[in-house]
């Protein structure tokens, strides 16, 4: 069974209200954000914040991300001081362009852990990639470190430095989803989509969320709490995805006794990569506490 990750949300590092409250809304991760959500004048206020919130709230098992700034700023070494000091669960690198970009962070990391006495390696990793350089360093960036969980893309950023812009449709995007979504896949590490900007277009992220799951990807970004659900409502298997899933096992359980490694289940070839996909399906309906698998 492994860790659900259909959603991640964004939470203003600058924002105490919002770091206290933030699990009571269900994503599966929370992302405190030290970098773009944070003006240059507030970046040592949010990381003291985002220090104390890690060490005060009890987030009842909701995985904690920490965006840290750039190793090319003058915040990112302060940030993951903190942050790792404070028993953050995952630190996020922005704009990851180079695997070196990984290393000189896990080395800040590894560092610190030694420093304070935290059992190195269990300071986990991601790696957003947010520009043209990244993206075609996708899979040098994905197996970079044993730490890394997951690689994911930054939209606002990439479209940016690709001079174009986000539409409905997402076409600028997939070059950049279909690099990271292998990427992740060929490093067996998770692959996340990026942020939907306006919360208030439900349609559009509907839209959006289904393009990116048929792409590959495990989950998506958010920004706000109302999008938690609509996202989690598409990553999680439905009722008639799983009762197919159990059927599909039965099927193949049955040829397996007759000795055969095939057979057709409503007319449809049964194989071995179906059965793999309805282990899937049934794993994630175990992690999302949807079913349980007969001892
Ligand atoms: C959008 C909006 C202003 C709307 O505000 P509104 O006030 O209209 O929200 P309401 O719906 O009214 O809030 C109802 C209740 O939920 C609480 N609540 C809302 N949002 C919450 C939240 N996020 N966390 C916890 N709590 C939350 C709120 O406090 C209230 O609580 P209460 O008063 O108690 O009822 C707000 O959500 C917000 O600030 N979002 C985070 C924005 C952010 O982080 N951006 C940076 C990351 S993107 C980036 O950097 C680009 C990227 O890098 C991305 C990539 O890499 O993918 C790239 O390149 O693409
Ligand atoms: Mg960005």
């Amino acid at each position: 069974m492994g860790r659900l990750r259909r959603t991640m949300m964004f939470v203003p590092g600058n924002n105490a209200g919002m770091l206290k409250d933030a699990h009571i809304y269900g994503a599966d991760s929370l992302m405190f954000d030290l970098e773009d959500s944070v003006s240059l004048h507030e970046k040592d206020t949010a990381r003291f914040l985002v220090y104390q919130a890690i060490k005060t709230v009890d987030y009842q098992g909701t995985e904690i991300v920490v965006r840290i700034n750039g190793l090319d700023t003058p915040h990112g070494r302060d940030d993951i001081e903190a942050v790792v000091r404070a028993g953050v669960d995952v630190v996020r690198l922005p704009k990851t362009e180079t695997p070196q970009d990984i290393k000189d962070v896990e080395e800040v990391i590894e560092e610190v852990e030694r420093k304070i006495g935290r059992e190195i390696g269990s300071t986990k990793m991601m790696a957003a990639i947010e520009s043209p350089l990244g993206a075609m360093s996708a899979y040098e960036i994905a197996k970079a470190s044993k730490r890394l969980i997951g690689i994911a893309i930054g939209a606002e950023d990439y479209v940016t430095s690709m001079k174009t812009n986000r539409s409905p449709e997402g076409i600028e995007l997939l070059g950049a989803r279909s690099q990271i979504v292998m990427a992740a896949r060929a490093a067996g590490i998770y692959a996340l989509d990026t942020v939907f900007s306006d919360v208030d277009d439900e349609e559009g992220l509907v839209r959006e969320t289904k393009l990116i799951k048929q792409l590959g990807f495990d989950g998506k970004s958010v920004i706000n709490p109302r999008q938690i659900q609509t996202v989690h409502d598409i990553f999680t298997p439905s009722e008639k995805e799983i009762q197919k899933a159990i059927d599909v096992k039965k099927a193949i359980k049955e040829a397996e006794e007759k000795g055969s490694g095939v057979i057709a289940l409503n007319g449809k070839m049964i194989d071995k990569p179906i059965v793999e996909r309805a282990e899937r399906v049934l794993n994630l309906a175990a992690s999302a506490g949807l079913y349980k698998e007969e001892a």
